[in-house]
């Protein structure tokens, strides 16, 4: 499904309602799991959190979790340390390029069976869930944080709990610290000092409902919009929390410097665009804890013509797809001058933007939802544009809701 966006509209005002976070899902649904006593409420009504639960009920056979990197990850884990089940983990063909190594061979260190079917170093994966007693592990922490988000969430149902030992640069931190802190949300005691995770075991907890907060990665798109409209626009969206496990709301933060201030009502945030920004503005920020919103930023900076600076994207080559290749073709399509080394995008200001660019993208859902926003500017195609649902299956609803117009 390829779609034409295009809009007249330069003064929004409009309430969205955004799905639960998808990184607080499948954390939430893996502990369900683990924990029977545990509710959940405002689940993400992504594919990764369906394909998550789906695949915590198969006890023998294939899971397939399609291109979900956090179920991938969490289910390994999940399936390597429950006893008695016996099965064949595998996703996309961009899952099978996607490196599980490192997490892999924790899991051995600790004593789980687990090998590979393919490529060595990739999905798919066969696994045969054992009782692990062994509790302390080294693992290399620069490459990717849900490798220990899912070592951690299993901790806690492990005999001797875990103590993990992370090595080199830790990156995407916020995604750790939100793993710890639903596991403390639920009675589980952890703690992380310098490069040393521990977390004690736990057999049982009582009952226990965890809310998940709408998803601030979502969110993004609509501050991208925000800082695109006439100033006095104003966008809201719920539900979300003052104080935030997701490290994407930052947004809050960055956003400022496009003018776009944001403000919370109870569980209702408003993003409002109270001005312009200066021609002159450069945009330099590092993006090593919050990567998921690299692509809303810099075509944010290219719809604004604003020069941009983005570093600490060395996790950008593993996601979805090369999402620093992805970026440079796609913005250069649209007239950018645009380059990118394996952890840096750097972007020159830009007067025009090409109109009526098909863009391609790369199976990955914000490919899709981080150009959408030009639609303010010019008409732009974004094809296949299907693949939101990876993370957020309402987001063409949504922005028809803001009068941008979507033609199939
Ligand atoms: O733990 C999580 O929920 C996630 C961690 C991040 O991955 P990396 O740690 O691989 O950067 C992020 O990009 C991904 O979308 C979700
Ligand atoms: C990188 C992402 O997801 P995952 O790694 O879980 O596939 C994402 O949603 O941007």
């Amino acid at each position: 499904m390829n779609l034409l966006l295009s809009s007249n509209q330069h003064n929004i005002h409009q309430h969205i309602t955004i799905t639960g976070s998808k990184s607080e899902s499948n954390r939430a649904l893996l502990l369900q799991a683990l924990y029977p006593t545990i509710s959940i409420e405002n689940l993400s009504n992504s594919d990764d959190s369906q394909v998550m639960q789906k695949g915590l009920q198969v006890h023998n056979g294939t899971v397939d979790i399609h291109h979900a990197g956090t179920a991938m990850r969490f289910l390994t884990a999940f399936f390597a340390t429950q006893e008695g089940r016996d099965v064949v983990l595998t996703g996309s063909q961009r899952m099978t390029e996607r490196p599980i190594k490192i997490l892999v061979d924790a899991l051995g260190q600790l004593g789980a069976d687990i090998t590979y079917e393919k490529n060595e170093g990739y999905p798919p994966l066969k696994i045969k869930g054992k009782k692990i007693t062994k509790h302390q592990v080294s693992l290399a922490a620069n490459v990717s944080s849900q490798y220990i988000s899912a070592l951690l969430l299993v901790a806690p149902t492990l005999e001797n709990g875990l103590e993990l030992t992370l090595e080199g640069k830790i990156t995407s931190v916020p995604y750790i610290k939100m793993t710890l802190a639903l596991l403390e949300e639920i009675g589980v005691s952890t703690s992380f000092n310098g490069n040393v995770i521990s977390v004690n075991p736990l057999a049982k907890i009582s009952e226990k409902t965890l809310v998940v907060e709408s998803d601030w990665s979502s969110a993004s798109y609509f501050y991208s919009i925000a800082s695109l409209v006439e100033v006095g626009s104003e966008i809201s969206i719920a539900s979300y929390k003052a104080t935030s496990l997701q490290g994407d709301s930052v947004l809050q933060e960055i956003y400022k410097q496009f003018g776009v201030e944001t403000s919370f009502n109870k569980n209702v945030v408003k993003l409002k665009k109270v001005k312009e920004i200066p021609q002159e503005t450069v945009i330099n920020i590092d993006l090593a804890n919050a990567p998921d919103i690299a692509q809303t930023i810099a075509v944010s900076c290219f719809g604004l013509g604003l020069k941009c600076e983005l570093s600490g994207l060395h996790t950008l080559k593993i996601k979805e797809t090369d999402r620093l290749e992805a970026l440079k073709t796609e913005l250069t399509k649209l007239g950018a001058n645009i380059s990118v080394t394996n952890k840096e995008l750097f972007l020159e200001p830009s007067e025009i933007i090409k109109e009526k660019i098909a863009i391609d993208t790369y199976n990955d859902h914000r490919m899709a939802m981080a150009f959408a926003p030009l639609a303010l500017r010019v008409p732009i195609v974004i094809n296949d544009a299907e693949v939101v649902s990876k993370s957020y299956p309402d987001f063409w609803k949504d922005m028809e809701s803001l009068k941008i117009k979507v033609q199939g």
